[in-house]
């Protein structure tokens, strides 16, 4: 795990878009795992400027993203699909039969496998962007998700509920489950990207670091046993770790 320090959630934005625009160029139709959240917002805003200024195309790009919340409407304002659209794709040149989010109303087992199953079938995820939950989740695999599962629905635990509240106007409004990628999933990507910022994220930073085996307790542990991540994590975020160089 490589993990490289920046000074704060700009420039975090800024190196997160060059390790993906540096895949994008490498390979013109990569796959790309998305992630929603704050902490990615400055990343496709990065990459929103590069498309207008150097015009780097997503013409053959396909994107899968981690996450949605169960039962809400995609047009939904706080949908990840509308997340999604109003912070990246609306702005880029992807086109619309190659983005790809967990569908919130169609939630069986079977929906779930047929998620893993286009991801295969697109190639697999070429590099995952990952944000980190506070709890130490990833996607909304929440402490306690078995490893090596594949896309489930999952009960949302209070702390993410209270933590995700900020978007919607009432605590009592946030979707008690969701359909996400499993640990399985983001483990079978080939290159994974997690991005840090923050106070708040601190003690999960201090957490994974110090991460000797994967644990079921602390999801992101399980990234220690994948063989190519970068996380990049901001001063705040990296707070309580004493890091021998930037
Ligand atoms: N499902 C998302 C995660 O994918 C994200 O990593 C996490 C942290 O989000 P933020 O970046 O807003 O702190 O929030 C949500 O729970």
């Amino acid at each position: 795990m490589q993990i490289v320090a920046v000074k704060d959630k700009r420039e975090l934005g800024r190196k997160a878009a060059k390790v993906i625009l540096e895949v994008i160029h490498k390979k013109p139709d990569a796959v790309l795992g998305l992630a929603t959240g704050g902490t990615p917002e400055e990343t496709y805003k990065e990459l929103v400027k590069d498309h207008r200024e150097n015009g780097t195309s997503y013409k053959a790009v396909r994107t899968v993203n981690l996450d949605e919340y169960v039962g809400i409407d995609p047009s939904d304002p706080n949908s990840y699909h509308s997340y999604m659209d109003h912070n990246f794709f609306k702005y880029i040149d992807l086109p619309e039969d190659q983005h790809f989010l967990p569908d919130s109303l169609a939630t069986t087992d079977h929906d779930c496998a047929r998620y893993d199953d286009l991801i295969d079938s697109l190639g697999g995820v070429d590099l995952q962007l990952l944000g980190i939950g506070g709890n130490g989740h990833i996607g909304f695999n929440e402490p306690g998700t078995p490893l090596s599962i594949g896309t489930h629905v999952v009960q949302l635990t209070d702390s993410t509920r209270k933590a995700n509240a900020r978007y919607f106007s009432s605590l009592s409004e946030v979707p008690e489950q969701a359909i996400t990628m499993g640990i399985g999933t983001i483990l079978k990507s080939k290159k994974v990207l997690l991005i840090v910022s923050g106070e708040e994220k601190a003690e999960a930073m201090y957490k994974l670091v110090r991460s000797s085996v994967p644990e079921s307790g602390f999801p992101a542990s399980a990234l220690i046993q994948h063989p190519d991540v970068t996380v990049i994590a901001d001063r705040s975020a990296l707070s309580l770790i004493k890091l021998n160089k930037d």
